[in-house]
């Protein structure tokens, strides 16, 4: 349960105005079994189709991904069963986690400069051993057995959650690669492989990240506060504020609630209707900079607008901390301009971790002339 106390609530809802859903997006979308299936001229489709959605929303669905249903389906019972624990089980679960680390359980908080949402998650590292929390030697256990066997549910106390979610982590990393290669493809790089080298490298630095949305909360106190209007069947929450994903590639997969939500080029909103059996794809801050901005990271959020529960695991692929990220060379072109000056990944996210969920991070790396 995520439970908030007195003032929390009022900075999760969104004011009354803005209490209609937004119109269902037309997400693009790419087979990547048919690509494989139909030769040179079918892969080379699927690329310029890939390179299209990146250019215009920075956003598409993947199909014929290869990940098998049966893991989907058994990540998602595992990370319900674990969200249904006692609070306390789920924070002794994490218990392990150095302080002060942006991984492990939390509630509600997102970050650590204020941001709220109407969200619990668990936060792994992804090492080239699959989904830690960084502070595990691969033996150890990454959620031990809570203190109360009692209060475990059965589904629960026979999975290894942290098995599963390697075995995910793999199975979708490896995806991840097939799809950023696509993309490489479809801008023309010679080399295919320049930005799936960069999640492969032995200290790429991914995460993973399971977020769990309950129902939203009643929201009588709001329609007070908002003027009226929203009402407990009306009104709309947060449950992740809107923001660009920082990493390179993120690949979200949820159970069939709807709630995330995407910013086209002109800003409106449009609503992502879910499909569990696919996966979508965001192109992450640092995409846009190798890209000299051609691709878009793309705005989202997610609204807990439903009376079901939303469960999404989402893999950041990022780029290892010492790696200098500026425009590639060939995307900039001859007396062309650079829009983004070197840096580092350790520098962005030293940055990035001085702002607020909904700033816009890259504008310190932009050129000006
Ligand atoms: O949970 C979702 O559907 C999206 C969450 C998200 O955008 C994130 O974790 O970065
Ligand atoms: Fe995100």
């Amino acid at each position: 349960m995520v439970v908030l106390a007195k003032g929390e609530l009022e900075q999760i809802a969104l004011p009354a105005v803005q209490k209609a859903a937004p119109p269902l997006a037309d997400v693009p979308e790419v087979d990547l079994a048919a690509a494989a299936s139909r030769g040179a001229e079918g892969r080379a489709a699927a690329a310029r189709a890939v390179a299209a959605a990146c250019q215009e929303h920075g956003f598409f669905k993947v199909t014929g991904h290869g990940v098998p249903l049966d893991l989907l389906a058994r990540v998602e019972n595992a990370a319900a069963a674990f969200f249904a624990l006692q609070q306390r089980d789920k924070e002794s679960a994490m218990s392990a986690v150095a302080p002060g680390s942006p991984f492990g359980y939390a509630s509600k908080r997102i970050g650590s400069n204020g941001d709220l949402g109407w969200v619990e998650y668990l936060l792994l590292g992804v090492t080239a051993a699959g989904a830690s929390t960084g502070d595990h030697s691969a033996d150890e256990p990454l959620l031990p057995a809570p203190a109360d066997e009692e209060a475990v549910p059965s589904a629960w106390r026979r999975c290894s959650f942290r098995d599963l979610l390697n075995e995910y982590t793999v199975a979708v990393r490896r995806m991840t690669c097939e799809v950023l290669e696509l993309m490489a493809e479809g801008l023309g790089m010679e080399e295919t492989d320049v930005f799936a080298r960069l999640v492969l490298e032995d200290d790429s630095d991914s995460m993973l990240r399971v977020n769990h949305y309950p129902p939203r909360p009643e929201l009588k106190h709001l329609q007070q506060l908002h003027g009226g209007g929203g009402g407990g069947g009306g009104g709309r929450v947060t449950g992740f504020g809107e923001h660009t994903d920082p990493q390179i590639i993120s690949v979200l997969r949820s159970n069939a609630t709807s709630g995330l939500e995407i910013a086209l080029r002109d800003g409106t909103w449009v609503s992502v209707p879910p499909d569990q059996g696919s996966f979508f794809v965001n192109v992450g801050d640092a995409l846009q900079v190798l890209t000299n901005g051609r691709f878009r990271s793309v705005r989202h959020r997610v609204m807990v607008n439903s009376v079901r529960s939303r469960v999404s695991v989402i893999f950041f692929g990022g780029p290892p901390p010492r790696e200098t990220l500026a425009p590639l060379p060939q995307l900039v072109g001859e007396g062309g301009r650079s829009r983004y000056r070197e840096f580092t990944w350790r520098e962005y996210k030293s940055s990035a971790y001085r702002t607020k969920l909904a700033d816009n991070r890259l504008c310190h790396f932009e050129t000006t002339s």
